[in-house]
C-alpha cells in the first residue's frame, strides 16, 4: 500500500536525509558495469572516471560465489580512493533473497554512502521490495549520518516484476529510475532464448505469399521475412510508468559484445522509445551508448529551427513541406533540453552543439 501524500516525503528514520522531491535529470547514457573484485578491471576505473555517466561496481549475477566478499570490499575500496568528478557511482547488490544482501547494504552504506548515488536492486518483484530497501537505507543512512538519500533503481526481471511496475515506479521517493534485464526475464517468462538482451533470427513477421493468375497463394514464392524486437512490450511499458513518475528508464545489457552493429539498433530503438540510456558490459559499449543516447547534431539544428518558427509555441507553421505546431514543438523542446544536459558534461558534444544557431543553421 503507498503511504498517504502527507507522510510520502517524510523521513523514514529519525535523522535520515529528507528523501528528494525531484529526480535530477543527470545524464546517464551508459551505466558501465564493472567488477570490482576483478584487479583488471578496477585497475581501469580511475582512467575511466570522465569518460563514461555512470561508473556501476557490479556485485550480484557475473560475480562468482567464492567472490562476493572480495567484490564487496573491491568496491568499498575504489569508492574511498576515486574522485568520480562529473561521473555518477552507482553499485547493484545481490537480489534481496540471497545471502548476500545484507552484508552489501550494512558495509556500503556506512563505508562508502556519501559516494555512492545509486543502488541498483535486482528482480524486484513488488512495491515490497522497494519498501524494504527504503527504511533499511534510512535506517543506515541515519546512523551513518549522511546528509543526501541514496537512490534507488529497480531491475525488471520478472514477469511478476513486470505485471508490478507502476507500483514499483511509486514506491518510494527514492525511485531514481528502471532497468530492463532480459536474461532473467527470458527465464522466468520462460521466453525459448538463451541470450543476453538482443534480438532473435525466429522472431519475425513474414510477407503474404504471391499468389498466381488465379488467386492461388504460392507458399514456396520467395517471401521477405522482418525480424521484430522481443523487447518492445517491456521498453513500452518501462517508458510509461517511468515518466508518469517522473523517473527513467534504460535499456539493460546486450551481451554478444562482438556485434557492435545489433547492440546499437538496439540501444537506439531504446533511446528513440524514450530511454535515457543503456548498459555497457565492456568499454567498447559505452561509444556505442554515448553515440546513440546523444541527440544528433541534425536533430538538435530541426529542433532549434522548429522552437525558433513556433515563437510562443503555439499555432501551426509549414517547414521544409511538413506542419509543425504546439506538440511537434513540445518533441522539439525535449530534444533540446538533453542536449543542453549533456552540452554542460560532453565537451565534445558542446562543440557540435555549440555550432548550432538559435534558429537552426549548422556553421561550418
Ligand atoms: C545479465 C547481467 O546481469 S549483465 C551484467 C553482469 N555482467 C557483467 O557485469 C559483465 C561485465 N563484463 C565482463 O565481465 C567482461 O567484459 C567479459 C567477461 C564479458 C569479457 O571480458 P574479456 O574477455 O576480458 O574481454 P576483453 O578481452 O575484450 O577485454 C579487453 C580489456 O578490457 C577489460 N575489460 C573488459 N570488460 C571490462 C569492463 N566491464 N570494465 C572495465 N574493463 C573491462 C579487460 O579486463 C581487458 O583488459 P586488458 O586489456 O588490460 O587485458
Ligand atoms: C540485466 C540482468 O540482470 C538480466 O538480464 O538478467
Ligand atoms: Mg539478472
Amino acid at each position: 500500500m503507498t503511504r498517504p501524500a502527507k507522510d510520502f516525503f517524510a523521513p523514514l528514520a529519525v535523522g535520515a536525509p529528507a528523501p528528494p522531491r525531484e529526480i535530477p535529470a543527470r545524464p546517464s547514457r551508459a551505466i558501465h558495469f564493472f567488477d570490482p573484485g576483478n584487479a583488471k578491471m578496477a585497475a581501469k576505473v580511475p582512467d575511466m572516471v570522465g569518460t563514461v555517466d555512470v561508473l556501476l561496481g557490479n556485485l550480484e549475477d557475473a560475480v562468482k560465489a567464492e567472490n562476493k566478499e572480495k567484490s564487496r570490499q573491491g568496491l568499498v575500496d575504489i569508492g574511498k580512493a576515486t574522485d568520480f568528478g562529473p561521473t555518477q557511482f552507482w553499485t547493484r547488490i545481490n537480489s534481496l533473497d540471497s545471502p548476500w544482501v545484507l552484508d552489501d547494504l550494512t558495509t556500503l552504506v556506512p563505508e562508502i554512502g556519501d559516494k555512492l548515488d545509486v543502488i541498483m536492486v535486482p528482480k524486484v518483484q513488488g512495491a515490497e521490495d522497494i519498501h524494504y530497501v527504503d527504511r533499511l537505507l534510512a535506517q543506515l543512512e541515519a546512523k551513518a549520518g549522511l546528509d543526501r538519500p541514496i537512490l534507488v533503481h529497480a531491475i525488471l526481471e520478472t514477469a511478476r516484476g513486470v505485471a508490478n511496475i507502476e507500483e514499483i515506479c511509486a514506491a518510494s521517493p527514492r525511485m531514481q529510475g528502471l532497468s530492463l534485464g532480459p536474461a532473467d526475464l527470458a527465464a522466468d517468462r520462460r521466453m525459448k532464448t538463451t541470450r543476453v538482451g538482443g534480438g532473435h533470427p525466429g522472431y519475425l513477421v513474414r510477407q503474404d505469399p504471391v499468389r498466381d493468375d488465379l488467386g492461388v497463394p504460392q507458399y514456396d514464392s520467395q517471401r521477405t521475412s522482418y525480424q521484430q524486437d522481443l523487447w518492445h512490450y517491456t521498453i513500452a511499458r518501462m517508458v510509461d510508468a517511468c515518466a508518469m513518475h517522473g523517473i527513467y528508464p534504460y535499456y539493460g545489457p546486450f551481451g554478444d559484445i562482438k556485434d557492435t552493429v545489433a547492440c546499437e539498433d538496439q540501444f537506439r530503438n531504446a533511446f528513440l522509445l524514450g530511454c535515457v540510456g543503456a548498459w555497457s558490459l565492456h568499454p567498447a559499449q559505452i561509444t556505442i551508448a554515448n553515440k546513440v543516447f546523444s541527440p544528433s547534431v541534425e536533430d538538435v539544428a530541426h529542433a532549434r529551427r522548429v522552437i525558433a518558427a513556433m515563437g510562443d509555441g503555439t499555432g501551426a507553421v509549414m517547414i521544409d513541406g511538413k506542419m509543425e505546431d504546439d506538440a511537434s514543438v513540445k518533441q522539439c523542446q525535449v530534444m533540446v533540453a538533453l542536449a543542453e544536459e549533456l552540452a554542460a558534461i560532453d565537451p565534445e558534444l558542446k562543440k557540435q552543439y555549440d555550432a548550432i544557431s538559435a534558429d537552426g543553421e549548422v556553421q561550418a
